[in-house]
């Protein structure tokens, strides 16, 4: 397989830390990112795309959405009838790809999150994959995490919401918690360990257990209890989850609101 993933920031070098761990050839990647200095060992590294080249067999787009248009004529090249395309661009539809690189075999908009590192991260999938392609996907999610095929290209923007946005939502939760301790007499540092352990402790909890996260609130809180004390108060006027809610909507509509950006900025040439 030969693969030219450009751009390896903070998602493409999830992704790519994904798959060395995951046992593929660093030998079959070749990366193309304009600010890295090193890459992972066995892995080529190149600061612009090659200027001389053919069609290769999977090219992932993992640079921001703004900057597919100056990209993109470097990167065309490259994608060919056998060429599966992989986009993780936020908020960048099928449609505008597919004009972008109209000679590609397949394009698949893939929507990860930073746990790609280890193997955990949910991922979105849509696009026009079958045969061949489909299975190259699924081979290639496969040591990211858990990947779930979409039918509908418009459930994309609320997945990147919750897939692709969510562990900084609960960042912030676990950074609230710590600063909530600190406010009531914590040391941060403590603060921070201790809110980290917890939530690392009570995500494998609730990965492994057979009861749904709801149920697990319940059976950690004793009636008349501390947990129902701070229950109480995280679900005063359905607050927990109107927040939550409201956080995803958020996310979801600036995708779709990027979705437009994106289509103006290709119609623009
Ligand atoms: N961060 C996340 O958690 C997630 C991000 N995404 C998506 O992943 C994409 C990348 O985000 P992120 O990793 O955070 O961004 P980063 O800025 O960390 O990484 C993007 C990298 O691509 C490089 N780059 C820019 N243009 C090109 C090019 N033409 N060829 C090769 N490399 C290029 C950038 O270099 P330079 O800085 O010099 O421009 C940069 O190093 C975005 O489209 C985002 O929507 C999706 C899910 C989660
Ligand atoms: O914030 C963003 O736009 C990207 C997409 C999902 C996570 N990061």
């Amino acid at each position: 397989m030969q693969f030219l993933q450009f751009g390896c920031g903070n998602m493409g070098g999830a992704m790519l830390a994904g798959w060395l761990a995951g046992g593929f050839d660093p030998a079959a990647f070749t990366v193309i990112d304009p600010y890295l200095d090193t890459a992972p060992e066995g892995v080529a590294l190149l600061k612009a795309a090659p200027e001389q080249g053919g069609p290769v067999d999977v090219v992932l787009l993992g640079f921001k959405p703004q900057q597919l248009p100056a990209s993109a004529p470097a990167i065309v090249p490259f994608v060919g009838q056998n060429t599966l395309v992989l986009s993780v661009l936020a908020g960048v539809d099928l449609a505008t790809l597919k004009a972008t690189f109209p000679a590609a075999g397949a394009v698949v908009r893939v929507m990860p999150n930073l746990s790609a590192a280890l193997g955990k991260s949910p991922i979105a999938l849509c696009g026009d994959a079958t045969g061949a392609f489909r299975d190259t996907t699924d081979a290639l999610m496969a040591p990211l995490g858990q990947s779930e095929w979409l039918d509908d290209e418009a459930i994309m923007d609320l997945m990147t919401a919750l897939a692709g946005s969510g562990p900084a939502f609960v960042y912030r939760f676990i950074d609230a918690l710590a600063t909530g301790a600190t406010a009531l007499g914590l040391p941060r540092a403590q603060a921070d360990r201790l809110a980290l352990a917890m939530v690392e402790g009570a995500a494998a909890l609730a990965a492994a257990s057979p009861h749904a996260p709801a149920e697990l609130a319940r059976r950690v809180a004793s009636p008349g209890g501390t947990t129902q004390a701070g229950l109480d108060v995280l679900d005063a006027d359905g607050r927990i989850n109107a927040l939550a809610e409201d956080t995803l909507r958020a996310a979801r509509d600036r995708s779709i609101a990027m979705m437009a950006e994106a289509k103006a900025r290709a119609a623009a040439g």
